[in-house]
């Protein structure tokens, strides 16, 4: 066994200790504001990630760093509230290695949420956008070195990275509930800036929605292993420029905060319907 493979299996067998060996069908990353979800897990169990073997640490205001396993409307679901990013210093391998250990633990199905801004202008402040595609023009990735065939593909395909079928039953439960669901492309910028005026108009030319500093790392590790996303960006401003206005992550997370009653709304239904 190779070094990654050692890392995830100690993680997924600590973890394992922690919440026993029944099934967990969804795994589900909580962004910026949005964490509060797993607070209504029942029969819940919650993991600091300093406890887990190799588990880096959250170091962003708004991400608690614990993981919490419970059950949601019948599903048996693991959250992650809070997640690593790149410009908190970490290796993309790291940034992702939860999604692996979710996947070592039988994790087929994630969802991957965050706070984005909006950079088509139809949007506003509070609005849940479904994200359908992905643009990422810097050059490191997650899967870059040595490949793990035991995992994936070396060149994997990443037309469908975002699930047809799981976005289909969003988009339905949201129009049932009366939610406005937006749809586009989310474009990852390394951050920890905000955008430019110039790169978010850079960034519309490109064909991008919303812009984040999060979930695309995870989504190409999660595409690697074949697993099942389902993206859901939580509009919490408008991107640089677009409002006379300087960008701050406490309106970040005051959206965030104002939206979750749709937020969780919308993923409790979609958690009941979804497939496993
Ligand atoms: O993507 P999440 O983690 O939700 O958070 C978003 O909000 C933070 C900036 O305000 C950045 O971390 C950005 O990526
Ligand atoms: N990069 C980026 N991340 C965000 N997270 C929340 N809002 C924004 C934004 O405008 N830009």
């Amino acid at each position: 066994m190779d070094k990654l493979m050692d890392k995830m299996q100690e993680a997924a067998m600590y973890i394992t200790s922690r919440i026993g060996s029944d099934p967990v069908h969804i795994g589900m990353v909580l962004g910026s504001g949005l964490g509060g979800l797993a607070d209504e897990l029942q029969d819940a169990v919650a993991i600091s990630y300093k406890d887990i073997p190799y588990f880096p640490v959250s170091t962003v205001f708004g991400h608690k760093g614990k993981l919490v396993v419970g059950t949601l409307e019948g599903k048996r679901v693991m959250c992650m509230q809070g997640r690593f990013h790149y410009y908190e210093g970490y290796g993309m391998d790291q940034v992702v290695f939860p999604i692996q250990v979710m996947h070592a633990l039988g994790i087929n199905n994630l969802l991957v949420t965050n706070a984005a801004g909006g950079v088509n202008t139809s949007y506003k402040p509070g609005d849940l956008m479904l994200i359908v595609d992905h643009i990422k023009l810097i050059a490191d990735s997650p899967m870059r070195g040595p490949n793990y065939d035991s995992l994936g593909e070396r060149f994997f395909d990443m037309t469908n990275a975002y699930d047809k079928k799981l976005s289909a039953l969003a988009r339905e439960e949201a129009k049932r509930l009366g939610i406005t669901l937006q749809e586009g492309v989310y474009m990852f910028f390394a951050g920890p800036s905000y955008e430019t005026p110039a790169e978010i108009r850079a960034a519309r030319i490109l064909g991008s929605d919303a812009v984040g500093m999060s979930t695309v790392p995870e989504a190409l590790a999660a595409s690697h292993m074949r697993m099942k996303v389902l993206g859901i960006s939580c509009i919490t401003n408008m991107a640089a420029g677009i409002l006379d206005q300087p960008l701050n992550h406490t309106e970040v997370m005051e959206t965030g905060d104002r939206v979750k009653e749709a937020f969780t709304l919308l993923v409790r239904n979609v958690t009941k319907q979804w497939p496993v």
